[in-house]
């Protein structure tokens, strides 16, 4: 079977539901909830032209947007759509631009609705389709809003099928046309029976499969790895060891086989005994040959100096890439005689948190960290980038990698950020700094595991703070520097509680760390949830 006979294959087994996204922080959650359901879907920007549509969905989503669909730039929809015959849910901007494209009326209200709110759900007999989005659910519903604007006037047609005290067409629906638009967000968990209406629509309305599954998920990233890499293409890898880049090798091994060249690049940042271990294990488990390049000389050269986090992270993600694109004309070099094509690709284990949180959609939706592998790439980088997972969350990688069979060790291991210790060093970034948290941290984490507590704990990490305080050690005055202690509990990192320890295990890791790390004589513990926090510093 050919390449494009696989993908293919791909949308006449599993019904698809076409996402929209029109830059909402949410667009992806409703992709995830959806998946959980066992439904495939794809989300494409929502300026996809549907000429140009490769498959036939059996349903279409219009995501929220920060926008307002009166904005002279507002981003719109193909109107095309509206002819394909499938049902289609409108959520907040997505229910606003449906009314916008059927002469409703929409206008920036008095009263805005942010946060949770009671809509009265309104019933139709005689009109079954109409009611079919809130089937299960009587009386009201406890919502989620998130918008300034709403519709004054519901379009020629359309039925209220909810209302909230202040917004009177929080839910329209159209009885032939299968249009259905809600002004509120059911995929965000503060909507308790949010899963259950979008359920309603995908599975009741749209009449989906529910034969989606990890496995096919495999099959149709290797596919689609195939097909863009071609019979001769060779890629480079940035493998860690973590989770997201193991299980992103992995995939990329099953696509293209030994035209995959795995990197680790020692940037002198990592944990103790990093490189070695990481090698050894992604060996033996998965037989991919991971080559480790020490580029640490250069990482702590250009970081000399420098405190800012952000800068931090761009010097380390152009770092890395000029390193990738040195190491890629070497193998070009090697493998001349193979008759394999030139390196075109980079392939990373980008996860979807790393994009929201480092990218905007069109501008105005905030950046809050550039992480290394998404903002701090190199502008006139000459590799493209390849990344199977930069749609999932955490853990859905984690759920891939079982179905993967990757051990469990590997599945369940901490994240560790690309720029590793040097984000942990508030400050400049020293050897002798580097010292400290890599000592710190090993006993840290050792007396974790020790406790049993590695698995209950999402992300556990030691850092340095850039201030020094006095102490007294042998009867001497000490005045030496603090670490601080991280430790979160979390779904999908992007939000997260700190761990609740007890005080023993604090008391043990305290005084380890104090007696045995030369330079500290303070310890604290972190206190704060992300938001307002981030998990890194
Ligand atoms: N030292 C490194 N060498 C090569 N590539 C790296 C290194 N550190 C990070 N990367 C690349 O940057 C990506 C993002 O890093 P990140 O730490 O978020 O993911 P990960 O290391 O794969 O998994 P985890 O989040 O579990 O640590 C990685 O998937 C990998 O492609
Ligand atoms: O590869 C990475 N490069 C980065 O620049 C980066 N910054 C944060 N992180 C990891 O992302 C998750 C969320 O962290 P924050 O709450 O600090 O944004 C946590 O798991 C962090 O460890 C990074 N990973
Ligand atoms: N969350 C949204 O989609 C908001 C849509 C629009 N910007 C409003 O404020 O109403
Ligand atoms: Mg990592």
């Amino acid at each position: 079977m050919s390449i494009q006979e696989q993908v293919t294959q791909v949308h006449s087994l599993y019904d698809t539901i076409l996402i929209l996204d029109f830059g909402s922080q949410y667009s992806h959650l409703i992709a995830r909830r959806i998946r959980e359901f066992g439904v495939y879907c794809e989300m494409l920007p929502c300026t996809q032209k549907i000429k140009g549509l490769q498959f036939e969905p059996r349903g279409v989503i219009l995501s929220g947007s920060p926008y307002s669909v009166y904005d002279k730039d507002a981003p719109r929809v193909d109107p095309e759509i509206f002819n394909l015959g499938v049902p289609i849910l409108g959520i907040c901007y997505g229910l606003q631009e449906i009314a916008w494209n059927h002469g409703g009326s929409v206008a920036p209200c008095n009263n805005r609705e942010y946060g949770h709110a009671l809509m009265k759900v309104d019933k139709h007999q005689g009109h079954p389709f109409v009611d079919r989005l809130f089937d299960g659910i009587e009386d009201s519903i406890q919502v989620w809003m998130s918008h300034g604007d709403q519709l004054d006037k519901a379009p020629e047609g359309f039925k209220v099928i909810g209302h909230t005290l202040t917004a009177p067409f929080s839910a329209i629906a159209h009885e032939e046309k299968h249009l259905f638009g809600i002004q509120f967000h059911p995929e965000v968990t503060h909507t308790p029976l949010g899963k259950e209406i979008l359920k309603n629509f995908v599975i009741n309305i749209c009449e989906c499969k529910t034969n989606w599954t990890m496995k096919s998920f495999i099959d149709n990233e290797i596919a689609r790895i195939q097909q863009i890499i071609g019979p001769n293409g060779q890629v480079v890898g940035a493998v860690s060891g973590g989770v997201d880049s193991t299980v992103a090798a992995r995939l990329m091994k099953e696509a293209i086989g030994d035209r995959f060249h795995a990197i680790l690049v020692d940037n002198g940042l990592m944990r103790l005994n990093e490189c070695e271990t990481v090698k050894k294990n992604l060996g033996d488990h998965l037989g991919i040959n991971l080559k480790v390049v020490d580029a640490s000389e250069i990482f702590l050269d250009r970081l000399k100096g420098v405190t800012d986090p952000e800068k931090k992270r761009k010097i380390i993600g152009n770092t890395f890439i000029e390193v990738f694109e040195s190491e890629a004309l070497k193998i070009d070099q090697e493998t001349k005689e193979t008759g394999h094509c030139r390196i075109e690709y980079l392939l990373q284990g980008t996860l979807y948190p790393d994009v929201i949180e480092s990218v905007s959609f069109k501008g105005p939706s905030a950046t809050i960290k550039t992480h290394h592998n998404v903002g701090g790439l190199l502008e006139d980088m000459k590799l493209k980038l390849i990344e199977p997972l930069r749609e999932l969350f955490k853990d859905e990688v984690r759920e891939l990698g079982k179905t993967l069979k990757l051990d469990d060790e590997l599945i369940w291991r901490h994240p560790f950020p690309g720029p590793g210790i040097a984000i942990r060093i508030l400050g400049e970034v020293t050897p002798s700094q580097v010292a400290i948290v890599r000592a710190a941290d090993h006993i840290y984490i050792d007396e974790i595991k020790k406790a049993g507590l590695y698995r209950k704990i999402s992300q556990a990490y030691a850092a340095l703070l850039p201030v020094k305080a006095v102490g007294v050690m042998g009867d001497k005055r000490t005045y030496e520097q603090v670490i601080t202690l991280r430790a979160v509990e979390t779904v999908d990192f992007m939000t997260a509680d700190w761990y609740s320890f007890p005080y023993d295990v604090l008391k043990k890791i305290s005084n380890r760390i104090i007696n045995e790390v030369k330079g500290v004589n303070r310890v604290v513990y972190d206190i704060s949830s992300k938001p307002p926090a981030t998990i890194e510093l």
